[in-house]
């Protein structure tokens, strides 16, 4: 890693020119530089993301300092300036003149000399009077004034705003920017005493945990460096996993003996909590599309001492007779745009588009008309996405309603006593800022008895 910051343009503009996942371009480059000093990693890391997570309001003060506006920029000085105006702005340790005199150097190096002295002006520009920037006022207009605050595509912002009104969408876009704990769910058949050995052996690797306020095997963890290097991860005693998910497999309301289908389980956060749950008896049969997912599956299988659950591959979009109506519940954890996750994944907010929403909902539905099929009569569907689309959720589950014998059914008798009000009429939306998860969507419907589907 010879230079830190020229790395992080490079990721930059694999991120936003050619549309690379963040958090793979992140964990490809940390993984080759492994043998760096921690505190390199975490700086390039913080570099990369929050560039990433606040490229609009950067944009937008690149666009009053320079004559050439950020859209006609060459890539490489666009990313350039992008991560510079991030130090600059919202990393206090880095001195103003090193982040200009660094950014020159580096323009110079890549072969743009001749644009030193605009990179070197743009950038003192902003230095100086980073005070008293102007940020669009809410009162003209407030779509465009959260667009620019909290770094989020304007059709999104309007999208969130009808959808879920000022209040929550204020809450939503101001924890995406804020950290929040990982959390872990613990082993639910640990005793008390094995529980407390876990938790003090953990906190002595120097992290903080603490109980989280909504299911009793929750726990936040601060401060961990690698999860995968605590203690009692390697023996299955816990497994890292957002309380939005676990509260899925406690909204099937899943019985011992049960049969049950996840349809689309990889990398098998739910089809283990719920072979858990099934305390050995009853059978999780978990699917997904490739062997690559099937493997990450397998993999945390082995890992957590699974042994009444069967894997296979399958693609959920083709119909299965033999699955038909054999299943006490079916988890459709579906693929989805992801809009309840942009606080770790802060990228997802620039690949999501209007159109690409409207394809997920007919992927969705393409699989739902299976799914419900593979529920026995009686039986529990539940259905549920780390989105905030009513498309792809409410929609969706009211259509499931009015297609099929279902009916939307209570999560309250499921629910932790602060959620239950919210849930009493078969849906939740989870929103990151309102609640402590995730933003998630989770409907349990109940197919009626002696109907075919
Ligand atoms: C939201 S993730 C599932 C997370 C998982 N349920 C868990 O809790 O760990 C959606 C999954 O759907 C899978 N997927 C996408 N299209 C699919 C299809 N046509 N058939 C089966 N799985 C599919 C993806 O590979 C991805 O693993």
């Amino acid at each position: 890693m010879e230079n830190i910051r020229e790395l992080a343009v490079d990721m930059l503009s694999e991120i936003m020119e050619e549309g690379s996942y963040c958090h793979l371009v992140i964990r490809s480059v940390l993984q080759k530089y492994n043998y760096r000093d921690s505190r390199d990693k975490a700086f390039l890391k913080r570099l990369v993301e929050g560039t990433v997570e606040r490229c609009i309001q950067i944009d937008y003060v690149l666009d009053q300092f320079s004559k050439v506006p950020t859209v006609k920029m060459k890539p490489f000085i666009r990313n350039l300036l992008r991560s510079s105006v991030y130090q600059l702005l919202f990393m206090d340790s880095v001195p103003d003149r090193a982040v200009c005199n660094e950014a020159v150097k580096l323009a110079g190096k890549r072969g743009f000399r001749q644009l030193s002295g605009f990179v070197n002006g743009v950038l003192r520009n902003i230095a100086r009077n980073k005070e008293q920037i102007c940020f669009p006022e809410e009162e003209k207009d407030l779509v465009k004034a959260l667009s620019v605050k909290f770094s989020m595509p304007a059709w999104l912002v309007e999208k969130l705003l009808k959808e879920q009104g000022e209040e929550k969408t204020r809450r939503m876009l101001e924890a995406f920017l804020q950290t929040k704990p990982v959390t872990i769910r613990l082993k639910e058949d640990l005793s008390a005493s094995e529980k407390e050995r876990l938790i003090s052996a953990i906190e002595k690797t120097g992290c903080k945990m603490s109980a989280h306020p909504y299911l009793p095997y929750a726990y936040c963890i601060e401060g961990a460096e690698g999860l995968l290097a605590l203690p009692g991860f390697e023996e299955g005693l816990f497994q890292v996993q957002d309380v939005s998910s676990m509260l899925v497999c406690e909204c099937a309301g899943i019985r011992e003996g049960d049969r049950i289908l996840d349809l689309c389980a990889a990398p098998g956060g739910k089809s283990i909590h719920a072979a858990q749950k099934l305390k050995g008896t009853g059978l999780v049969v978990s699917r997904d599309i490739s062997e690559e997912k099937t493997a990450l599956i397998r993999e945390n299988q082995q890992r957590m001492k699974i042994q009444n659950m069967e894997v296979s591959e399958g693609d959920a979009r083709i119909f299965c007779e033999e699955d038909k109506e054999v299943y006490d519940v079916v988890l459709a954890d579906l693929p989805c745009s992801g809009l309840g996750i942009m606080g770790k994944k802060p990228d997802i907010r620039y690949h999501a588009k209007k159109e690409g929403l409207e394809s997920l909902k007919a992927l969705q539905r393409e699989i739902l008309k299976n799914a419900v099929s593979y529920v026995k009569p009686g039986g529990i569907l539940l259905y549920s996405t780390c989105t905030i689309n009513q498309g792809e959720n409410e929609e969706n589950a009211v259509w499931l309603t009015r297609q099929f014998p279902f009916g939307l059914e209570s999560l309250s008798p499921y629910l932790p006593e602060v959620l239950k009000e919210e849930g009493k009429d078969g849906m939740l939306q989870l929103i990151p800022g309102v609640h402590e998860t995730d933003g998630f969507f989770i409907a349990r419907l109940k197919k009626q008895e002696n109907k075919q589907t």
